[in-house]
């Protein structure tokens, strides 16, 4: 642990979902730090609680046992204080507004001046690199390019903290390493604490300062990797030793917790 204040921690974290077929428990005793300007990664299998995590942090969801803090405050708290942007798997965008009025919406729920909603549509164009798009309709937008508009919409109240549960899951190989380097420069520009829910070992090792390996029923963290790689990332770096390396364990820590199901 260090000795700087975490912007998120969770300590005996428990979730337990009331079902018809009895409770599910989605995270059991879950402790993790996340640091300020990490980027961490969440990986595990289908049912794993990558997913609930993220909304407990966005106050969701309601833990049934544990805490835990955002910015040193309750998720609730944190929320009303719009503490994060959400990105979800699917962009979400309304097909009547065009790219700009989509990003516009929550600002204009909020009560921005229009002038300040322009202004901040104009910056987070800028950082997802899609300036002299905001008058394009999302139809008009590649698969990739409406990803990027959503993870403007979620950059437009500047937040510190971006939630990002599997914004890429959808797109073909080539899109989502374009994406991953966007991601990466857009992080790093901006200095922002990122979690980032993954099915990919490749794109977590890329992406992450931090890997959280998850495992299922009950949901728990089974390992967390402090990835060695430096911040400067080129697509090639997947072809290093290191790279291979922090992939290997992080496949290891999955078989480790499907052997726990059997
Ligand atoms: N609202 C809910 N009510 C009941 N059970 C739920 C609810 N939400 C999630 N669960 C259960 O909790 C467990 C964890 O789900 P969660 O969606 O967090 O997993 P995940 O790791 O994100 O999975 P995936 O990779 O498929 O998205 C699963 O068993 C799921 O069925």
């Amino acid at each position: 642990m260090t000795e700087t204040n975490p912007v998120i921690s969770a300590r005996n974290l428990d979730l337990v979902f009331q079902t018809n077929d009895g409770p599910v428990q989605a995270l059991k005793d879950v402790a993790l730090d996340i640091e300020k300007g990490d980027f961490v990664s969440f990986i595990g299998p289908s049912g794993c609680g990558k997913t609930t995590f993220l909304r407990v942090i966005a106050a969701l969801e309601h833990p049934t046992g544990g805490t835990v803090t955002v910015n040193g405050m309750t998720p609730d708290e944190a929320r009303r204080q719009r503490a994060y942007g959400y990105v979800f798997q699917a962009a979400g965008l309304f097909p009547w507004r065009t790219i700009a009025r989509n990003i516009k919406l929550p600002l204009e729920i909020m009560g921005f001046s229009r002038a300040e909603q322009d202004e901040r549509v104009e910056r987070v164009l800028k950082l997802v690199d899609l300036d002299g798009f905001g008058e394009k309709y999302p139809w008009q937008l590649s698969g990739g390019m409406q990803q990027r508009a959503s993870i403007a919409r979620a950059l437009a109240f500047d937040a510190d903290i971006l939630l990002m549960d599997e914004p890429f899951g959808a797109l073909d190989e080539i899109v989502r390493d374009h994406l991953n380097e966007q991601l990466l420069a857009l992080w790093e520009r901006t200095g922002k604490t990122i979690c980032f829910v993954t099915h990919s070992i490749p794109e977590a090792v890329y992406l992450s300062t931090k890997i959280v390996v998850m495992s299922p029923r009950p949901g728990r963290i089974t390992d967390v990797i402090e990835s060695p790689l430096p911040k400067e990332r080129p697509l090639d770096i997947r072809d290093t030793p290191e790279f291979l390396e922090i992939a290997h364990r992080v496949r290891e820590g999955l078989r480790a917790g499907h052997a726990y199901d059997d």
